[in-house]
């Protein structure tokens, strides 16, 4: 040891001696030093490990605490706001709305990982407060969770309720509902006509026969169209109590007091419908006729098989159970294929070439001496091009909402459990890197020039997903294509239309539940078939 060093511990000593609270503070700070140095250490080595294990969440803005990025998000066009965030955040990001987290997906690779390789996991929706009201507790098949009870229901839905068998059995109604519009039409030749009107009731029509055809006093289209029309604009408020569920109690908009009470009116009206057959079941049965050999609409179907699944045990459904699976047929089919209708018929009606091929088609299919059968829709390729390219540029559910089971990892990212997915279908059906010209309206695009089917509405091209993809796939779509294509073949057979004078085309939309035209579609018709008796 060197002198110097020597003397410098000495005087170390002789301080601590002479001074013991001084050296106290030293070995003090050198401890908390230590633990301090420690403490760090291990936050470093468990964040570590941590990135080992899980990867960090996806992107997206900041928000505040509690609402989130609620205050930010612009009303009638969330569609456009997600798709221009992913432009900032990229393909997955999360956006927290209220206390919710959400998880938006913008690529056709990330869908595919979510609709099917975690298909299981993200086959749960998240439940409105609203349409929670208007489906008994979501005991329906559109909103709710992937349960044993959802399964079977949608696979009776699938395989005994809209089966191709009944949709055949049906065939008739389509077509005395489809006829009684262009008579009607023709009896307004010249006239302004309010295009979602008119779709709208035609379609009604034909889900109301074929759902409770042999119900004396089921509503009238308009007190029906009404009653829908109401509920869905309710669901499609922004609810701050669905984004920040401590608030719900207080039903600041009041949007749980406006559904409970158009509830009240849809439930009477189901009520009075399923009673009046349970008693004139049982009425016919006393004097031995029944409905065998007879047609059979829906609601019998399902109370039929309440009777015999009540006996098998195997699947007990309940009065609510077919209240809540014919609201599902009903809310769910009419507006749905009417919006569709409605932005086919403007895109229509602003692209002249696309009017005149369209027609020209129809003449070539169906004959100018005739009126168009649905044997004629499987020939009619350039208008299923048409609605197609329709619905890729209007998605009528632009935002496909799912939710997760289980936390798990999509794009690299991890995806907690109970998150809220929004498969962001207006963003991938415009996007550049997908689709040439995204903005145009091209329906060759949809031409399968060399035979092969590109794209379907069911999903199997991620690129384009009208109606979802995966488990939980519309499984409306064998009615709604049919419906589609067989009203707009009708009404462009029949007539030649224009807009009303002074008016301009207009496609601006406004996004609630659904992406609607902004201002509704009027256009006026004018008698195209040579043939009287083809209006009669
Ligand atoms: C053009 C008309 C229609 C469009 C664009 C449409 C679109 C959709 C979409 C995007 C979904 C969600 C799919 C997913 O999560 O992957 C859905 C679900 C559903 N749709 Fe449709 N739909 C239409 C017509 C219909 C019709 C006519 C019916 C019934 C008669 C119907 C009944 C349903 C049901 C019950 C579900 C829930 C399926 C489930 O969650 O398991 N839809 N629809």
């Amino acid at each position: 040891m060197t002198p110097q060093l020597n003397n410098h511990l000495t005087s170390i000593m002789v301080m601590a001696s002479d001074d013991e609270p001084q050296c106290t503070k030293d070995e003090i700070t050198l401890v908390v030093l230590t633990i301090s140095l420690l403490f760090v250490l291990a936050i470093l080595h468990h964040n570590f490990q941590m990135s080992k294990r899980a990867p960090a969440m996806p992107p997206g803005p900041r928000t505040f605490p509690i609402v989130g990025f609620l205050p930010h998000l612009q009303r009638g066009q969330a569609h456009k706001q997600i798709t221009d965030m992913a432009r900032t955040y990229g393909p997955i990001f999360k956006v927290w709305l209220g206390t919710k987290l959400h998880i938006v997906i913008n690529t056709p690779e990330l869908v595919k990982e979510v609709v099917h390789n975690h298909g299981e996991n993200f086959a749960n929706r998240s439940q409105l407060l609203a349409a929670s009201v208007v489906t008994y507790g979501g005991q329906d098949v559109v909103w709710s969770d992937n349960t044993p009870t959802w399964r079977k229901l949608r696979k009776l839905l699938v395989h005994e309720v809209l089966s191709n068998k009944n949709l055949e059995a049906s065939r008739s109604f389509r077509r005395d509902e489809v006829r009684k519009t262009i008579k009607d039409v023709y009896g307004r030749v010249g006239t302004v006509i309010d295009l979602n009107e008119i779709s709208f009731s035609t379609e009604a029509n034909v889900l109301t026969r074929m759902v409770w055809e042999n119900s004396a006093d089921g509503p009238s289209g308009a007190e029906f169209r009404t009653a829908v029309t109401k509920v869905l604009e309710i669901i499609g408020r922004l609810n701050v109590s669905d984004y920040i569920p401590s608030l719900a109690w207080f039903d600041l908009q009041g949007v749980e007091r406006d559904i409970t009470k158009e509830m009240k009116n849809l439930n009477r009206i189901f009520t009075n419908i399923i009673d009046d057959r349970i008693k004139s079941n049982s009425e016919k049965l006393a004097v031995g006729h029944d409905h065998e050999g007879g047609k059979k609409d829906l609601l019998q179907i399902l109370l039929e098989i309440k009777e015999q699944k009540a006996d098998a045990k195997s699947l007990e459904i309940t009065n609510v159970d077919i209240k809540a699976l014919l609201i599902d047929i009903m809310i769910g089919g009419t507006d749905s294929t009417t919006t569709v209708i409605e932005w086919t018929m403007a895109l229509i009606m602003q692209n002249h070439d696309v009017m005149v091929r369209v027609q020209e088609e129809l003449t070539q299919v169906v004959g100018a001496n005739n009126i168009v059968e649905e044997s004629d829709i499987p020939k009619l390729k350039y208008l299923d091009a048409t609605i197609k390219e329709s619905m890729r540029l209007h998605p009528v559910f632009s935002l496909v909402p799912r939710s997760s089971s289980q936390t798990c990892e999509v794009g690299g990212y991890t995806i907690p459990k109970g998150s809220i997915i929004i498969l962001n279908a207006w963003g991938i059906h415009r996007d550049p890197q997908y689709w040439d010209n995204p903005l145009d309206f091209n329906p060759e695009r949809f031409l399968d020039h060399d035979g092969t089917e590109k794209y379907d509405f069911r999903g199997n091209n991620l690129k384009f997903i009208p109606f979802g993809s995966g488990r939980r796939l519309c499984l409306g779509v064998p009615l709604a294509e049919k419906m589609q294509m067989y009203i707009l073949a009708s009404l462009l057979h029949s007539f030649d239309w224009r807009l009303p004078e002074g008016e301009e085309h207009d496609l601006s939309d406004t996004y609630g539940i659904m992406l609607r035209k902004k201002k509704p579609l009027t256009a006026i018709p004018s008698r195209r078939l040579p043939n009287i008796n083809l209006y009669m």
